[in-house]
C-alpha cells in the first residue's frame, strides 16, 4: 500500500535549479507551484547562488537555490507533485546532467529514509555538490542537533573546494507567492 499523505506535517529540504530561458522566473514560478498545493508550504528560501556547471560542461550557468517545505504529503508524492511541476515548467529530460528549465530534487526530509528504484532519501548526491550545499546551508538551522542534517553539511562544507564558481545572484528571490491553499 502506498501512503500518500499523513496528518502530521514534516520539514523537507529541496534543491532547485535552472539553467534555461527564464531562470529566475522559473525558480520563483516553481515555488509558488509548490506552495499552492493543499499539503505543501515553502517555508524558507536560501539566497540564489549563479553556478558553474558540473558534470556537463557544455551548458549554460546554473541559478541554484534550496528551500525549506512543511508538508502532509508521505515523501513519495511529494517527489510525484515536484517532478510533475517540472513538467508543467517545460522540463524535458535528454541529456543526463543536461540543461533544464528547471531541477527539482528532494534532499532529505525529517526522520525518513528511502531506497526504492524511484526515491532515495537523503539524496545520495547532495553533500558531494557545493551548488547544493551552499544554499543548504543558508537554509538549515546552524543548531539543529536533532535531525543531524546540520552536522552532515558542516563536515561537507569542509571538504568541498571553497566557493570557486559559485556567485551571488539575489538575496531575496520569493516573496511569499500568493496565498498557500492548505490550513
Ligand atoms: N531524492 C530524489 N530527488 C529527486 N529525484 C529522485 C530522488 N531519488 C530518486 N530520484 C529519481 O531520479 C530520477 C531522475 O531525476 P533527474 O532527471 O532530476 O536527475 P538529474 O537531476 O539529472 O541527476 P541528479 O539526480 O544527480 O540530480 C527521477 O525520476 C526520480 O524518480
Ligand atoms: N552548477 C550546476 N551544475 C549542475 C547542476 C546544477 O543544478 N548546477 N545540475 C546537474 C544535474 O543534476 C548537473 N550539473
Amino acid at each position: 500500500m502506498t501512503i500518500h499523505s499523513t496528518s502530521e506535517a514534516s520539514e523537507a529540504y529541496i534543491a532547485l535549479g535552472a539553467n534555461l530561458g527564464d531562470r529566475e522566473g522559473t525558480l520563483k514560478e516553481a515555488l509558488n507551484r509548490l506552495n499552492q498545493h493543499a499539503g505543501i508550504e515553502v517555508v524558507r528560501c536560501s539566497s540564489v547562488y549563479e553556478t558553474e556547471p558540473v558534470g556537463y560542461l557544455d551548458q549554460p550557468q546554473f541559478l541554484n537555490m534550496a528551500a525549506v517545505l512543511r508538508t502532509t504529503l508521505a515523501p513519495e508524492a511529494l517527489l510525484h507533485e515536484m517532478l510533475d511541476i517540472e513538467s508543467q515548467l517545460g522540463r524535458v529530460r535528454d541529456v543526463r546532467y543536461g540543461p533544464r528549465t528547471v531541477d527539482l530534487d528532494l534532499l532529505w526530509v525529517e526522520n525518513q529514509s528511502f531506497d526504492t528504484p524511484d526515491l532515495t532519501l537523503p539524496h545520495p548526491r547532495m553533500l558531494e555538490r557545493a551548488f547544493v550545499l551552499i544554499p543548504l546551508n543558508d537554509v538549515v538551522p546552524q543548531k539543529e542537533e536533532s535531525s543531524g542534517l546540520r552536522q552532515f553539511i558542516t563536515a561537507a562544507l569542509q571538504d568541498i573546494d571553497g566557493r570557486e564558481g559559485i556567485r551571488l545572484w539575489t538575496t531575496n528571490v520569493w516573496d511569499g507567492g500568493s496565498e498557500h491553499s492548505g490550513s
